[in-house]
Parts: C-alpha cells; structure tokens; sequence
C-alpha cells in the first residue's frame, strides 16, 4: 500500500538525514524552534486549510489539503518512533 511504502521512506529520512529532504529537514532541531514544534505547527496549518477548503466545496483542494494532512501526521507518528501497523491495529481495534 503506497501509505506503508511512504512511511517507510519517511522513517529512512528521520534516520539517514539526507540533504534535500523535506521530512529531514522537518524533523531536525533548528536554533529558532524545536523538530516537534515544527511538525505540530504544519499539522495545524494542514487542518486550518482542509478546513477551508472544504468549506469552499472543492473537492480537488480538499483531497490536496488531505493528502498533505495525513503525510504530516504520519511524519509525527514516524517521529515518535510509532510503526505504522500499530496505527492499523487501532483501526482493527474499533472496527465494528
Ligand atoms: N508525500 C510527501 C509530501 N506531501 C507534502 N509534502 C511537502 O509538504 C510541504 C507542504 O507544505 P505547504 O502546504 O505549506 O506548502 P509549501 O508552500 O511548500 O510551504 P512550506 O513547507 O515551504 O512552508 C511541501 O513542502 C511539500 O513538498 C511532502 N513531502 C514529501 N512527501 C513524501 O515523503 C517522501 C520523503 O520526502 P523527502 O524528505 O523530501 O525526501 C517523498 O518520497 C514523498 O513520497
């Protein structure tokens, strides 16, 4: 599933760190401000825009904000040291 396969890369940048990656880049310590502010900052700004631009009912925007959304939230998960099965067990968990 492309979820798991970019989550995979996204643990491989946090780890190796290579120039030119956004989640490297993101997940790294700066003198102004913390890796877990700057996640947290973006998944706000995420939020704050699929909120908008679902309320303006366009559905392409929406599913880009979405989109940009969930890879934020999977390079927090990622950041916490979380696999990403164990974010599918939650769902397991509450399936009806
Ligand atoms: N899926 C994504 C992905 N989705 C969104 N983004 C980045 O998330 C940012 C979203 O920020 P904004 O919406 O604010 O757009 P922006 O105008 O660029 O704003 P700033 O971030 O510059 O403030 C953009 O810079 C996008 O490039 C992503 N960056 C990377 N990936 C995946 O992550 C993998 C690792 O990426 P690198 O770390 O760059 O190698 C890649 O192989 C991709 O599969």
């Amino acid at each position: 599933m492309i979820l798991e396969e970019v989550y995979e890369i996204i643990k491989k940048r946090i780890e190796e760190k290579p120039e030119n990656s956004y989640v490297a880049k993101l997940t790294t310590d700066d003198e102004k401000k913390s890796a877990i502010n700057k996640i947290c900052e973006k998944i706000g700004e995420e939020s704050t825009e699929l909120i908008l631009a679902a309320k303006d009912d366009k559905k392409d925007e929406i599913i880009y904000e979405a989109a940009d959304l969930i890879f934020h939230t999977m390079v927090l998960l990622a950041y916490k040291n979380i696999e990403f099965k164990e974010l599918l067990q939650e769902f397991e968990r509450r399936r009806k």
